[in-house]
Parts: structure tokens; C-alpha cells; sequence
């Protein structure tokens, strides 16, 4: 999948004051690469990636999707792309607490039918073993770090084989060793299947695996 930006802009209002958050953005994403959205805290990074993970609307400009123009598109048509196509990694996690960690992992998948249940229990256990955390598989996410919970996000983007992986700030609140994990987990995962990786980050974790750094 491609995406391409052409001249995008965000404004958000504060009352009557808008701020132009996003100012004429254009850029082609290509498959099997991986992105990284880099800037100062406030700069637009998570902004940028929920316009191009169609998770908010655009106030100017076209994106597409391998070459449809998909920003114009109805609301149903993006929530049946981000449904199948579309893996987002949020900054928080976005752990469902009462659920444990296969639980959070799989639910999504089976309820949208994406995957069967078998499918995603073989799956899931796949994924969990290659991040190092299977060890923890019927915990909850408050029995566990944050690397840990990260990587249960990351499990749960990428189950149903999406296409494209949007991450919001994956390795921020990580130490060492599980930026590790993670940076060469994502490697792996994009170059082996010709995924498209978009990552927000203000660190320098990713920079060696990256194929392109985009400055906002
Ligand atoms: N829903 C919103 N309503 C109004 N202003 C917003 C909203 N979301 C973000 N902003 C503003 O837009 C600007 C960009 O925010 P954004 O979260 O995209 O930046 P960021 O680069 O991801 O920052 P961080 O690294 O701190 O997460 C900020 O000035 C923020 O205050």
C-alpha cells in the first residue's frame, strides 16, 4: 500500500482562534519502508498520523490510498480500510484493563471478523513469542511494565497482517533493552513483509532502521 499526502493542512479552533497545525504537507509513503515523523513536542507528529491513519479529518489536500483519493471518502469506507488494512500503535497503549493480555490482543480481530478465533489465537501466540512476552500471556496490564504493555499494543496492531503500522511514539517511555526489542522487531516485521511503517517519535531510536526522516 502507498499512501501519498498532497498539500494537507489541520486547523484546530480555540474558540473562535484557529491554528494551523498542519501547513501544506505533501509526501509519497511507499510499502516496505519505514517512516519516521520527527519534531519537538507540539509540532504535529500525532496530528499527522491520525490524518493519514484516517482517524481525523483533513481541512486541506488529498490523500490517497494506493492511488484512490480516500480522504473525500464516506465514513464507512475509512472504518472498513483502518478495520482491515491499518495497524495503529497509540502512545498510552490503549490497554483494555479488564481484559488480559491474549484477551486485548485478539478481541478486536475476532469481534470485526477479521480472523477467526483459532486464527487469531495461533497468531497472537506467534507474535507475543517473537516480542518476548509470552511469559505473560494471562496478565493484565497492570501486572505488567510499560515496554511489556507496549509490546501487547503491537501485538494487537499487527494480528491481522495489516498493511500499514502507524505507531505513536513507541519507545518513549522504554528503557534500553526494550527499545531494543522493539526497534529490531519492527525491522524485521516491515522489511520480511513488504509492510509500511509510520512512526511519530522525537527520540533517535528508530534513525538506523529508518528509510526516511521527516523533519515537521
Ligand atoms: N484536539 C485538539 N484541539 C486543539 N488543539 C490540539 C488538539 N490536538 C492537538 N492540538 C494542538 O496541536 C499541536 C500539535 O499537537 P500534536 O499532539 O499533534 O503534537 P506532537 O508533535 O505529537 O506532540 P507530542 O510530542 O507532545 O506528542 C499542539 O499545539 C496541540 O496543543
Amino acid at each position: 500500500m502507498i499512501i501519498k499526502a498532497e498539500n494537507i493542512k489541520k486547523c484546530y479552533y480555540t474558540g473562535k482562534e484557529a491554528h494551523l497545525v498542519i501547513d501544506d504537507f505533501s509526501y509519497t509513503f511507499e510499502e516496505g519502508k519505514i517512516y519516521l515523523i520527527k519534531g519537538l513536542s507540539g509540532k504535529g507528529k500525532t496530528t499527522l498520523l491520525s490524518l493519514l491513519a484516517l482517524l481525523d479529518d483533513i481541512d486541506g489536500g488529498k490523500i490517497y490510498y494506493d492511488n484512490e483519493l480516500i480522504s473525500n471518502a464516506n465514513m464507512d469506507k475509512k472504518c472498513v480500510l483502518r478495520s482491515k488494512e491499518i495497524g495503529i500503535v497509540f502512545q498510552d497503549y490503549g490497554l483494555l484493563q479488564e481484559l488480559n493480555v491474549i484477551e486485548n490482543i485478539i478481541l478486536g480481530d475476532i469481534i470485526t471478523g477479521n480472523l477467526s478465533e483459532v486464527e487469531a489465537l495461533e497468531r497472537s501466540d506467534q507474535i507475543i513469542n517473537m516480542l518476548q512476552i509470552s511469559d505473560k500471556k494471562n496478565c493484565y496490564p497492570n501486572e505488567m511494565s510499560g515496554g511489556q504493555q507496549q509490546r501487547v499494543g503491537i501485538a494487537r496492531a499487527i494480528l491481522k497482517n495489516p498493511k500499514i503500522v502507524f505507531l505513536d511514539e513507541p519507545t518513549s517511555s522504554l528503557d534500553g533493552e526494550n527499545t531494543k526489542i522493539i526497534v529490531s522487531f519492527i525491522e524485521k516485521y516491515c522489511h520480511e513483509n513488504k509492510k509500511l511503517v509510520i512512526i511519530a517519535t522525537h527520540l533517535d531510536s528508530f534513525d538506523n532502521i529508518a528509510d526516511d526522516i521527516i523533519e515537521l
